[in-house]
This record gives C-alpha cells, sequence and structure tokens, in this order.
C-alpha cells in the first residue's frame, strides 16, 4: 500500500469535485493550499523538574466564509501534515453545513495518557500562549478533538482571556457548561451521526430497528453515537477502543457500557457482559455487519483490509477513516460511505451554536439546540443527497462538490483569488 497522506487524499477528492462542476484550477487553487501554518515548541516543566519541549501545530486552511474553526487533538501521531488534512476536511464540512466559517485545526504531538493532570493543563496553556496570536474570537477558534475534552476547553479559555485581559468565552467551544459552554455539545457530534444514519435509511425505506452496527473507537464520538443509535432500536454487536474489542451477537448492552467507559477514565478495559466475547480490533472492522461506525481515527480502511470488510454500509464519525482507494472501490461495489464531512459535522454545528451563545450572552436549552442540530443535519443530508442523485456520484465527492461551490462563489465575491 502507497504511503497514507490524509492531505494528498483531501485533495484528490477536492480534483474530482472541481472537474465534476466543471470548475478550473484558477476557480479553487487557493482552496488547495492552506492559508497560514503555525509550528509551535511548548517547554513544560514535568512534575519531577525536567523540561519536556512539545511540537504543537495550529493550521488555518481557509477563511473564505469566516473565522477558521475546528478541534485541537493530542496524539503521539499528531504531526503537521496531519493538521493540514484535518483543517481541510473542517472547511469542507464547515461549508456543508452553512456555517459562517472557514476551517481550522491543532494538535499536540504528545501521549496525554502519560501526563498527569497538572503536567497536561501546563502542556496546554504553554500551546495556548504560542498560539494566541492567531486564535480569537473571530479569528480561529479551537474546540476539542481526540483526546481533548471540555476540562482542556476551559484551561483554554481560561489562558487566552487572562493574556487578552478580557473574558472571551467565544474563543474556543466543547467547554463546560459553567464557563460557557452549551448543552448538547458533549453529545452533538455522536447525535449528528444518528441524525444521518436515520436520514440514509429513510431513503432506502428502513427503519434503525433493522440494522446492526459495529462501532470502532468508544471516546465521545463512538459511545455517544453508539448509545443514541441503541436508543432509537438500532443492534450494536461490537464496540471497541484502543485495548481491544468486544462482539455480543444478541446485542452489546450499550447504557451498560457506556456507563463503564464513563466511569473508567473513558476506556472499556475490563469491562464485561454476559454473552460477550472478545475478539481481536482488526476483526472489528471485518464482521458480517450492515453499518461500521469509524469513530477512531483516519486510514483505518485501506487498500490492506477494504476487501475483507462485509459491512454494507460505513458511516464516517472520525475524520479520514476510509483512503482514497478504499472509497473507489467501495463504490465500485455498490456499498455506500456517509462521509465525514456530512456525518461527523453535528459536533461543529453545535459548536457554532455555542459561539452564538456566548456572542449573545443568551442561552439555549438544551431541546432547541438539539432541534437546531436535527434541521441542520437534515438539510445537509438532504443537499447532498440531491448532488449525488443530480451528477451521479458517490456520497464524498457528491458532500464536496456542495462545499466546493459555495466556497468558490464566496470567494469569487471577496477577490480571494489575488
Ligand atoms: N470530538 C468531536 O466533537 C469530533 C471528533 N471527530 C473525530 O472523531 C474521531 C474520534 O474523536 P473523539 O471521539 O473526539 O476522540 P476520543 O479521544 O474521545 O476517542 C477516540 C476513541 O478511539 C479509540 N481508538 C484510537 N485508536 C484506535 C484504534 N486503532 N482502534 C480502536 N480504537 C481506537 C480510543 O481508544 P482509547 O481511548 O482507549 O485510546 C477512543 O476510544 C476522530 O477522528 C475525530 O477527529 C469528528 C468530529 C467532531
Ligand atoms: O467543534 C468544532 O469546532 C470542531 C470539531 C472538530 O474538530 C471536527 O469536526 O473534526
Amino acid at each position: 500500500m502507497a504511503k497514507y497522506n490524509p492531505y494528498e487524499n483531501m485533495l484528490n477528492t477536492l480534483d474530482e469535485a472541481a472537474q465534476k462542476l466543471g470548475l478550473t484550477r484558477n476557480d479553487y487553487e487557493v482552496i488547495r493550499h492552506p492559508e497560514r501554518e503555525l509550528s509551535v515548541s511548548i517547554p513544560v516543566q514535568m512534575d519531577d523538574g525536567h523540561i519536556e519541549v512539545f511540537n504543537g501545530y495550529r493550521t488555518q486552511h481557509s477563511t473564505i466564509m469566516g473565522a477558521a474553526k475546528g478541534g485541537i487533538r493530542f496524539h503521539p501521531d499528531a504531526d503537521e501534515n496531519e493538521v493540514r488534512a484535518l483543517a481541510a476536511w473542517m472547511t469542507i464540512k464547515n461549508s456543508i453545513a452553512h456555517l459562517p466559517y472557514g476551517g481550522g485545526k491543532g494538535g499536540i504531538k504528545v501521549d496525554p495518557k502519560k501526563l498527569s493532570k497538572r503536567e497536561l493543563e501546563r502542556l496546554t496553556r504553554g500551546f495556548v500562549r504560542k498560539i494566541a496570536p492567531i486564535i480569537g474570537v473571530d479569528t480561529d477558534v479551537p474546540a476539542p478533538d481526540v483526546n481533548t475534552n471540555p476540562q482542556i476547553m476551559a484551561w483554554i479559555v481560561d489562558e487566552f482571556s487572562t493574556l487578552k485581559g478580557v473574558w472571551s468565552p467565544g474563543v474556543v467551544t466543547g467547554k463546560p457548561l459553567e464557563v460557557g459552554g452549551s448543552l448538547g455539545r458533549n453529545e452533538a457530534t455522536g447525535r449528528g451521526c444518528m441524525f444521518t444514519l436515520k436520514s440514509y435509511l429513510e431513503k432506502k425505506g428502513k427503519k434503525m430497528s433493522d440494522v446492526t452496527i459495529a462501532v470502532q473507537g468508544f471516546g465521545n464520538v463512538g459511545s455517544v453515537g453508539a448509545l443514541l443509535m441503541h436508543r432509537e432500536g438500532c443492534k450494536i454487536v461490537a464496540i471497541g477502543d484502543v485495548h481491544g474489542s468486544i462482539y455480543n451477537e444478541n446485542g452489546i448492552d450499550v447504557e451498560k457500557a457506556y456507563e463503564y467507559a464513563n466511569t473508567h477514565g473513558r476506556s472499556l478495559e475490563g469491562y464485561e457482559e454476559p454473552g460477550m466475547t472478545v475478539i481481536d480490533n482488526k476483526e472489528l472492522l471485518l464482521l458480517d455487519v450492515d453499518v461500521l461506525y469509524l469513530a477512531a481515527l483516519e486510514n483505518q480502511i485501506n487498500g490492506d483490509n477494504m476487501k475483507d470488510v462485509k459491512a454494507k454500509l460505513l458511516l464516517e464519525g472520525a475524520n479520514g477513516p476510509t483512503t482514497n482507494e478504499a472509497d473507489l472501490y467501495f463504490y465500485d461495489k455498490g456499498i455506500d460511505i456517509l462521509p465525514d464531512v456530512l456525518t461527523n459535522g453535528g459536533g461543529v454545528v453545535t459548536s457554532y451554536y455555542e459561539w452564538v451563545q456566548n456572542k449573545e450572552g443568551l442561552y439555549w436549552t438544551e431541546e432547541e439546540v438539539n432541534d437546531r442540530l436535527e434541521k441542520n443535519m437534515k438539510r445537509s443530508f438532504e443537499e447532498v443527497w440531491a448532488m449525488q442523485q443530480e451528477y451521479k456520484v458517490y456520497p464524498r465527492l457528491a458532500a464536496y462538490m456542495v462545499a466546493l461551490k459555495r466556497l468558490v462563489a464566496a470567494s469569487k465575491l471577496r477577490g480571494f483569488n489575488g
């Protein structure tokens, strides 16, 4: 298999989308390049007194539609190339959802599980001090992603507000409620995935109770999505995280597994229930299920394993879990992939609601947040579906076409092409 390059993956789909739309390279060249990239070193005094220096990144891929917007991940594999791709996917995602945002993303190369809470706090605050010149309420607004959570967002808002000397809750989203967070944000990405699956099944004349699902990743996106899909009647037969996976042909007790993970550091390690068997993480991806819900990391379904995948639908809760090669293979086979830039948009949509509430200083009920989210997700699904039918293209390409059309129109009006 060729070395996986997520930014190349993004560009391939973007170029194909442009070609289908009849765009010239001049029309969208600007969107092929990240606008601004910052790479920083973050010195941290560890609890034993020694100094470690971590590498951090923040990429603003595009501000054509407004402030850059997207999460921050803490992961040993985070690097410039990954962050660049993740930022570009945010540009596409935010455009599909009609948000007044461009796309951005950040990351620190670190295994946060090896840090104490205080070390993690010092690292987060150090990162904020380094990226403070380029983030801001109306310039670039971070949020949670892999291994980052509301507590980390609280440190970010505190450090930034202290630096600027003014309380600035809108500089970051995904905050705890007590410091300006929004009801519903924590569950929003998984909820959005559930809405997307529901919309798709409706088009196919099916109900949620008709499908079995295997779930890769049991963090924020995987666990909440699995729980909500289970509550809607889906049968979740397998779940797994980095430590291992379990299978139960009668259906996992998702309420119990969710509760367990939440009280055991978001981990399934040690979880047991009657009727379950332990399976290999790789095996989970190849189970004979209706839906494979991918909610971990990039590049999970690729040239090496695509031919062994038996699921009838891939639901991308994660960003970039399927490579171009696998995308085209599944399209040929008539197996749909509900793409990340559509499916997992619920998180950033609700981040937008959080940001609006921060700007207004007026807070909404959870019902209001979730109703708006449902409408937004349904509209995005219908627009992508219509593009797919009109051009007879695969869902990811249709999603990129929806986004690109808007981005090109806005960039021409603004004169972004120089
Ligand atoms: N949080 C959000 O709002 C959004 C997140 N996303 C995307 O969703 C994906 C998941 O993010 P999120 O849920 O926030 O992250 P979390 O850190 O909360 O969860 C990630 C989960 O994936 C598991 N995991 C990591 N690597 C593997 C692997 N190789 N095999 C099996 N499981 C694995 C982790 O296990 P363990 O904890 O044991 O390491 C954990 O359960 C990412 O691609 C992210 O970019 C997309 C939109 C919004
Ligand atoms: O909530 C946000 O702003 C961004 C979430 C995110 O990082 C993503 O959608 O990948």
